[in-house]
């Protein structure tokens, strides 16, 4: 078949076609493309990356979780198109303080009168917990910063969040200052703020400053702001300052911002009375490696947004990030164990759906549609309900290894309801799986490629998705209702076993003609018997296998020369699954 023209069917894509790079490989037939990459500049060319050839990062393993700041209220809230009202921001706050955060970035009190009023609502409605930490975002304009402080009266504990852009694009661009300028502007307003605390002498009031585009910051000028301001504000180990080292704007590989992060951590003077903090964006879509990476090169604590939300591609998930640190076996220090309740305020808070695969909280996250995932996921269930008896524990108390599940649904709030779905991706396994979880009918190993074919017929034919119940629709059609469905029927029967294992069989049989026979059978077994009944009306009938469980009888039968299954509930189960397999057999095109 001649390859399509791919500029017709796909007129505004500009398909790549330029001459294959000489030195690529044979096995790599890929063409340059013709968008303007040129147009940008790695992050080496962008910024003075610290040297660290001798980088400890990668070799360091997280054991405890940073302190957790949740900037919903403050970095999230000023990306919504409808910021928070307050009686969402409240509801918000209160999810953050229920979850177990102790310092929560409240809002930007500066920004609108919204912004300061619920702050104050804060403070007046005696709304913060003794354990816990409100923090306030402010610029580094005198102006502002009174305003901020006006915000936090009354609260005995707060810290102040000062920021300034450093980064040479927005000296230049934004703040039509030099470096020099910008550090005196910072100091400037560092100053104020200490005297604004100082006339606050019966509140504990803490600072922390971001360096905005801290990654895009020549590393030489955030050492000498930082260190400027934790002397100025005279930071000690029982009072540390915060330096909070934006990934504003992803630029680089996570690997970049992990060396830029230890640098600072080797570097920054008084090290023991700085908190060393970050605040990864996505643009990159990096954000949680760009956290983690950082944790590993010594940053202390970590500002993000429940899933995600901010700043365009929004800033770290800290949802994910706390759960990436459950599944490596560390306590994550905030509560998860109902992640959908968590996802529903949010939810409603910012006006914004959380993806359906995003990790952890989106509605797929635990669904395995295709086939070998399943079976992998089925049998990873049924072992680890084997071994948690073996080791004498409660399931959910069992060590977690299922294929394919990273975390035990459970364990977040979720059911195994959505773990196994059917398509026409799926397979025998998982068609399994859903209806012995779901109808407790335990389908014999041999009986499973049958009822396979079965669903993929309607899959396929359909293109849809078969819910459980109608997996049970199709199990019934198929195996169970043959039995009542002709041609034969079974009018009366009793067995009986005359002697020790010989066994009588007397039925009468009505055919497709509505005859009725006088049907007398021996055997082995009462369905062997029933069997040999089947030759008054013609049918050779011979049991190749039978199964029961508490919710069906299972009979694979030769009849006339063709293999079929069949099923039977009870209390007449083996019969009528015989029945069932032969009226299967007899049926033309079955
Ligand atoms: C990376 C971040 O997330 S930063 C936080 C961003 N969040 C927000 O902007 C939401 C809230 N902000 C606001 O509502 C408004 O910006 C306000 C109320 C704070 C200030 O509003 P306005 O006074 O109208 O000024 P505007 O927002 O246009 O501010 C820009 C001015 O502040 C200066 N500026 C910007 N950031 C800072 C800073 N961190 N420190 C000092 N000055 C700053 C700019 O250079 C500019 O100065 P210019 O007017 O001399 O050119
Ligand atoms: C911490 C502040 C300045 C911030 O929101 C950012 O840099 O993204």
């Amino acid at each position: 078949m001649a390859s399509p023209n791919p500029s017709t069917a796909f007129p505004t894509l500009r398909t790549p076609r330029g001459a294959i790079p000489a030195d690529a490989p044979r096995w790599n037939p890929q063409r340059p493309g013709a968008m303007p990459h040129h147009r940008y500049r790695p992050a080496h060319e962008r910024v003075a990356l610290p040297p660290l050839p001798d980088r400890t990062w990668p070799a360091r393993r997280i054991e405890r979780a940073p302190l957790w700041v949740p900037v919903d209220l403050r970095d999230g809230n000023q990306a919504l198109a409808e910021p928070m009202d307050t009686a969402r921001k409240r509801r918000m706050f209160d999810l953050l303080v229920a979850m177990g955060f102790k310092e929560i970035e409240a809002g930007y009190p500066s920004a609108s009168r919204t912004d300061f009023d619920f702050i104050r609502h804060l403070v007046d409605s005696d709304a913060v917990p003794d354990d816990v930490t409100i923090s306030v975002f402010t610029p580094a304009r005198p102006d502002l910063i009174d305003r901020t402080m006006a915000s936090v009266e009354g609260l005995p504990r707060t810290l102040v969040h000062l920021y300034t852009a450093t980064a040479p694009t927005w000296r230049d661009v934004v703040l039509n200052r030099s470096r020099h300028e910008v550090h005196e502007l910072i100091r400037d307003a560092a100053t104020h703020l200490l005297r604004r605390a100082d006339q606050r002498p019966r509140s504990d009031i803490r600072f922390e400053f971001s360096p905005e585009v801290f990654n895009l910051t020549e590393p030489d000028f955030v050492l000498e702001v930082c260190d400027g301001l934790t002397e100025l504000w005279d930071a000690s180990p029982d009072r540390p300052v915060v330096h909070n080292l934006p990934a504003t704007v992803e630029i680089a590989t996570p690997n970049v911002y992990a060396d830029q992060i230890e640098y600072m951590h080797r570097h920054l003077a008084r090290r023991d009375s700085v908190i060393l903090s970050v605040h990864p964006h996505n643009d990159r879509g990096t954000g949680a490696a760009c956290a983690e990476l950082a944790v590993l090169a010594g940053a202390q604590r970590v500002e993000g947004c429940l899933f995600g939300n901010g700043e365009r591609t929004g800033n770290v998930d800290l949802v994910t990030l706390a759960l990436n640190l459950y599944t490596q076996g560390v306590n994550p220090m905030i509560d998860l164990s109902d992640i959908d309740a968590v996802r529903e305020v949010v939810e409603h808070c910012n006006r914004l759906p959380v993806h359906l695969r995003h990790p952890y909280g989106g509605d797929l996250v635990h669904t395995a549609f295709s086939g070998t995932h399943q079976d992998a996921i089925a049998k990873g269930m049924a072992q680890h309900a084997k071994q948690a008896a073996e080791l004498g524990l409660p399931v959910e108390e069992a060590p977690w290894a299922v294929p394919y599940l990273p975390i035990d649904p459970r364990d977040i709030g979720r059911t195994y309801e959505a773990v196994i779905r059917i398509n026409s991706q799926s397979g025998k396994g998982g068609i399994a799986h859903l209806l012995r979880t779901h109808h407790g009918v335990d389908l014999p190993p041999a009986m499973r490629p049958d009822f396979s074919r079965a669903v993929q017929d309607v899959t396929d034919s359909t293109g849809r998705e078969l819910s459980p119940g109608e997996l049970w629709e199709l199990f019934h059609a198929t195996y169970l209702a043959p039995a009542l469905a002709g041609p034969l029927t079974l009018v009366s029967w009793s067995a009986e076993e005359p002697a020790p294992g010989e066994h009588r069989f007397t039925s009468t049989v009505r055919d497709a003609d509505g005859r009725e026979h006088a049907c007398l059978g021996t055997g082995d077994g009462p369905l062997s018997a029933f069997a040999d009944a089947l030759t008054a009306v013609g049918v050779t009938a011979e049991v190749l296998g039978h199964t029961e469980d508490s919710a069906a009888a299972y009979v694979q039968c030769r009849v006339n020369g063709i293999t079929r299954w069949g099923a039977g509930s009870a209390p007449t189960a083996s019969v009528h699954a015989l029945l069932s397999a032969v009226n299967r057999a007899l049926r033309p095109g079955t």
